[in-house]
């Protein structure tokens, strides 16, 4: 972002002129978001940088209409432009008040202390203040990010302002984007004040691409529309294999988000002694029941399976570590394939990397956080950076490894990172894993016949995903989205786009 900015100073842009843009903006949507007639008073937290120049021209704009502005400054040394708004705002009778405790009976905040520039943690003065703010039930509206956030990990420098709305300036931030912020951030949305594009690209070109996954994106990688003419066969065969005696409604789930995903054919391994269960739930499906060892995990597969009939496999929920003989078939298969659960920590004690790489088709991983550590442990050890650690999986591995959590993050392995930027809490629940699999198989199975690229499956899976549990989330509260229901709003989900 500096140096985006910085090619538009250099080309000519005064950076006042570009401030009293963004500024004018940010007081638009304010006004709209805090009208006068029910938000009179408003209190402007001002730090000692651009974020704080942009809240002092905003505090101004306020004042000029009829706000009553009260601003906070507790910085003896501003930047030279942030100086010149602070100097003029003082000139106008702007009150500005030395305790923070003068702000609490304001009817809302906005937060310009840090911005970007944040490079170290909030001192303890101010990270007192921070503190006082966040105890206080007074609406927040944060400029460019919630001050004490770091701009791309997310994390919280010391402590961070809990915003109600996050006004992000030009182009999204990183750390936005990351598990650490969500309860920072509030509701965010982007400021678009007109960077040039060729600045934007200039800057850019040299680093690997992070994308939002957009509905846009997601609908347009959907095997819609169907071609009048095709046929099951033409439509993808899925493979699943999951499930044991102890957990078979991992089968279950797996398979009815495979279902969801209109796949034209869907095989489903099971150990034979949890068969029936499965014929009763999906009797669509061919069920394939498999020898089981004695603690009731697949032992292998029949010999009747050809792996080289399937489209694609999804493999792990519920298997069970009894299983591995037949993860470790699957991963030597040239089969593309769908790794989760057990099929992860089978891979693991294999040896990730060495085990992958010698993989000649596409694998496609979905960790959790726990599973990724088991993964790549070197990875997680140092980690900071969610979205650096995926990519650097992705990398060593050749695969395109998802991270689950609560903004998952897919990497292929030329280093493209998207980011599903909108998903609920109320998928934070046992089986909603399993639901993601079988629906990234399914999709999987069909994108295969049509050569788009594997991680259009993932990323169209993830979104589809968090859009049901979303919906889910809104009819039936945080709490109602249990996995099996959530298989049953996938469909509603996707309708509700495509009208
Ligand atoms: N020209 C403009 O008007 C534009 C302004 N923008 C704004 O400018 C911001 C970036 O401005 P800056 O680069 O000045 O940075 P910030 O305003 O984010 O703050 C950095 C300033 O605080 C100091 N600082 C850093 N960490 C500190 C700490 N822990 N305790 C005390 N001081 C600390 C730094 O030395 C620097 O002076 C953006 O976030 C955005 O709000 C841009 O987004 C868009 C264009
Ligand atoms: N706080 C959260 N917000 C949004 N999504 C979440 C959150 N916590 C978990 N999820 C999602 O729920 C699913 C959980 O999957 P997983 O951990 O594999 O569970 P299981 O193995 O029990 O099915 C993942 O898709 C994950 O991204
Ligand atoms: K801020």
């Amino acid at each position: 972002m500096r140096a985006i900015e910085g090619r538009a100073f250099a080309a000519g842009m005064p950076v006042a002129a570009l401030m009293e843009k963004v500024a004018g903006l940010i007081t638009r949507r304010v006004q709209a978001l805090y009208p006068l007639s029910t938000h009179q008073k408003v209190g402007v937290l001002v730090g000692p940088g651009h974020n704080g120049g942009d809240a002092l021209v905003v505090a101004r704009e306020l004042h000029l209409q009829g706000y009553e502005v009260v601003i906070y400054r507790p910085f003896s040394r501003l930047k030279e432009l942030t100086q010149q708004h602070a100097q003029y705002a003082e000139s106008l009778g702007i009150a500005l008040v030395n305790e923070i405790e003068a702000l609490q009976s304001c009817d809302w905040l906005i937060d310009g202390l840090f911005g970007f520039g944040l490079e170290r943690s909030l001192s303890a003065s101010i990270a007192e203040a921070v503190n006082q703010i966040n105890q206080w039930s007074v609406p927040v509206v944060s400029i460019d990010l919630p001050s004490g956030l770091h701009t791309d990990t997310g994390a919280a420098l010391g402590t961070a302002i809990r915003a109600t709305q996050t006004l992000c300036l030009g182009l999204w931030k990183l750390g936005l984007l990351q598990d650490n912020a969500l309860e920072y951030v509030g509701t965010a949305e982007l400021i678009d004040f007109g960077l040039p594009l060729a600045d934007i690209e200039a800057v850019l070109a040299d680093s690997p691409c992070i994308h939002r996954v957009t509905p846009q994106s997601a609908i347009a990688n959907l095997p819609l529309p169907r071609s009048a003419t095709t046929h099951k066969y033409k439509m993808g065969h899925l493979l699943a294999i999951c499930g044991s005696h102890r957990y078979t409604g991992g089968a279950i789930l797996t398979a009815l988000g495979a279902r969801a995903s209109g796949v034209g054919m869907l095989s489903v391994a099971v150990p034979e002694s949890i068969k029936p269960l499965l014929s009763a739930q999906l009797p669509e499906a061919l069920i394939i029941g498999c020898p089981e060892n004695s603690s009731g995990a697949i032992a292998q597969l029949p010999e009747s399976v050809e792996l080289s009939s399937y489209n694609a496999i999804a493999c792990g929920p519920g298997l069970t570590m009894d299983a591995s003989t037949v993860v470790e078939r699957v991963i030597a298969s040239d089969r593309p394939l769908v790794l989760d659960a057990d099929g992860l920590n089978v891979l693991a004690q294999a040896g990730t990397i060495p085990t992958l790489t010698q993989r000649q088709a596409p694998t496609i991983l979905t960790p959790h956080f726990g599973e990724f550590k088991r993964l790549f442990p070197e990875i997680a050890a140092g980690m900071t950076n969610r979205v650096i650690a995926v990519r650097e999986a992705a990398q060593q591995t050749g695969a395109v490894v998802l991270l689950k959590g609560a903004r998952v993050a897919i990497a292929n392995p030329d280093g493209t990172v998207w980011i599903n930027p909108a998903s609920t809490p109320a998928l934070a629940r046992g089986g909603s894993g399993d639901v993601l699999t079988g629906l990234i198989g399914g999709l999987l199975a069909q994108d295969m016949l049509q050569s788009a690229p594997i991680e259009a499956a993932v990323q169209t899976g993830v979104w589809w995903h968090a859009e049901a549990g979303m919906l889910a989330a809104q009819e039936r509260t945080e709490l109602g989205v249990d996995a099996f229901t959530l298989t049953q709003y996938l469909m509603p989900a996707l309708r509700s786009h495509l009208q």
